[in-house]
C-alpha cells in the first residue's frame, strides 16, 4: 500500500519561481560534524585535522566542526584546532549542542579562547518527535527553547569577559520541514526574543531550518522557507540558513530552490557524505553556480585532491559519477561523441566561453 502524501502549504502567491540565484550563499561545511556522525568507523583526531586543512584551503569560511558534548574526540579536536593556532583569523568554528545546560557548558568551554565561534543549538519542534518522543507540549518546547539561549547567551558572554571569544548563534527548530510552519516561526520568535541581541551584519542570529529528513518535493521546502521568511520579525537581523538531507534524492533541488525562496546560508558536506542519504553536496552546488556564470566563493579547482582526502577521511568512496566530481563525470561513450575526460575538459572546451579553443 502506498504511503500517505505529505501535505503542501498553501501559498498561492509564491514569489520564488519567478527569481533568479544571482549570488553564492554563506557555506557550511558540516563534513566534520553531521558528516562525521553519519561514519560507520568516525574520523580520528588527525583525520580530522587534515579534513579541516583541505575545508580551509577550498575557502570555507564557516566549518562546523564537532559535536563536542557527545565525545572526548569531539572535544579535544576543537581544543587542539585552538590550542595548535590551525584556524585562521576569518574562520568560525561551528559547535553543535542540544538544549541542555551541562552538555551546552561543555560545548562553550570547547570553543573557549578561538577567535570566533557559533554556538549551534537545536531542539526538537515537529510534532511526531513532541508527542512521541519528548511527550512535550508546544509551550514546554517553546520554554525549552528559550531558556537555554539564554543559557547559551551567559555562557558564551562569561567566556567572551574571559577569553576574548566573538559568538554568534544558530539555532534549529529540528525536523523544521515537518514542523508546523507558524509553529516554526513561534519557537524561532521565542529564541529571538531570549537571545536578545540580534542584530544587523555579525550580529544576525542564524536560523537554520532544516529537512532533517527530506519528506516532500523541494517546491514545498521552497514554500515553507518563503513562508517562514516572510512572517517572521525582523528579518534584517536574521540568516535563514538549510540544511537539507536527500532522502529524495532532491537535495540539490530543495537547497537551489530554498535560496530563491529567501535563504542565505546553506549546510552540507563534500560529494553528499552525511546521514542515510547524505547531507546537501557543497562541490554539486557551488560548481552548479559556477557554470551558471556566479563565483561560489569556494575553490574546487584541486578537485583530485579534495577527492583524496575526503575519500582517506570518510573511508568511503566518491561515486565516478556525480557531476563535476570525479572520474566519468565528463565521459561518454556512444561512437559519435568523443569521450572525455576531466584532464581534456580545458583543452576541448574552454570552460569560460564554452566555445571550442582555435585549433
Ligand atoms: C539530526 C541530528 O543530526 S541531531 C544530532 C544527533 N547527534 C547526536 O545526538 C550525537 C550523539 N548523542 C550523544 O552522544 C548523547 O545524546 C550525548 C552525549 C550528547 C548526551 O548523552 P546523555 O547525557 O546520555 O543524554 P541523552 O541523549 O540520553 O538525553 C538526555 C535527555 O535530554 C533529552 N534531549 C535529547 N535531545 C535533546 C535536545 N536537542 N534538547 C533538549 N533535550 C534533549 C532526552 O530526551 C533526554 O531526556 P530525559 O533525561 O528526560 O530522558
Ligand atoms: C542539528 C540539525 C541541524 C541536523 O543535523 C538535522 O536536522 O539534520
Amino acid at each position: 500500500m502506498p504511503m500517505l502524501p505529505y501535505q503542501p502549504m498553501r501559498l498561492s502567491d509564491r514569489q520564488w519561481p519567478s527569481r533568479v540565484n544571482k549570488a553564492p550563499p554563506i557555506w557550511l561545511s558540516t563534513d566534520l560534524r553531521d558528516g562525521n556522525q553519519a561514519l560507520a568507523r568516525p574520523m580520528t583526531i588527525a583525520q580530522k585535522m587534515v579534513f579541516f586543512e583541505t575545508l580551509v584551503q577550498c575557502g570555507f569560511k564557516e566549518i562546523e566542526v564537532a559535536y563536542p558534548a557527545a565525545s572526548d574526540t569531539d572535544f579535544n579536536f576543537v581544543r587542539e584546532l585552538i590550542e595548535g593556532n590551525k584556524v585562521p583569523d576569518d574562520v568560525w568554528l561551528q559547535v553543535l549542542t542540544p538544549a541542555r545546560e551541562d552538555l551546552i557548558k561543555r560545548t562553550v568551554d570547547a570553543v573557549a579562547g578561538c577567535k570566533r565561534a557559533i554556538i549551534h543549538m537545536y531542539n526538537a519542534t515537529s510534532c511526531l518527535f513532541r508527542t512521541v518522543v519528548f511527550q512535550n507540549s508546544k509551550e514546554d518546547t517553546v520554554r525549552l527553547a528559550a531558556k537555554h539561549t539564554e543559557i547559551v547567551r551567559k555562557l558564551t558572554e562569561e567566556c567572551t569577559a574571559k577569553h576574548g571569544t566573538v559568538f554568534r548563534y544558530e539555532y534549529s527548530p529540528e525536523t523544521f520541514s515537518q514542523t508546523e510552519p507558524e509553529f516554526a516561526i513561534e519557537v524561532c520568535e521565542a529564541v529571538k526574543a531570549a537571545w536578545g541581541k540580534a542584530g544587523l551584519g555579525d550580529e544576525r542570529i542564524i536560523f537554520n531550518l532544516p529537512a532533517t529528513v527530506e519528506i516532500g518535493p523541494p517546491n514545498h521546502y521552497a514554500d515553507l522557507i518563503e513562508y517562514f521568511c516572510r512572517h517572521v520579525s525582523e528579518l534584517e537581523k536574521i540568516i535563514i540558513s538549510l540544511h537539507p538531507h536527500n532522502d529524495r534524492g532532491t537535495s540539490i533541488a530543495a537547497a537551489e530552490l530554498g535560496m530563491l525562496a529567501g535563504a542565505e546560508r546553506i549546510e552540507g558536506c563534500l560529494f553528499g557524505n552525511g546521514e542515510r542519504t547524505g547531507n546537501v553536496d557543497l562541490v554539486n552546488l557551488a560548481l552548479n553556480l559556477y557554470t551558471q556564470g556566479i563565483a561560489p566563493g569556494v575553490d574546487f579547482s584541486a578537485i583530485q585532491a579534495v577527492v583524496d582526502v575526503v575519500t582517506a577521511c570518510n573511508d568511503l568512496p566518491v561515486h565516478q559519477r556525480p557531476p563535476y566530481g570525479w572520474e566519468l563525470a565528463l565521459t561518454t561513450y556512444p561512437e559519435s561523441y568523443l569521450p572525455v575526460v576531466p584532464a581534456d575538459f580545458e583543452r576541448i572546451c574552454d570552460a569560460e566561453s564554452r566555445v571550442p579553443p582555435a585549433a
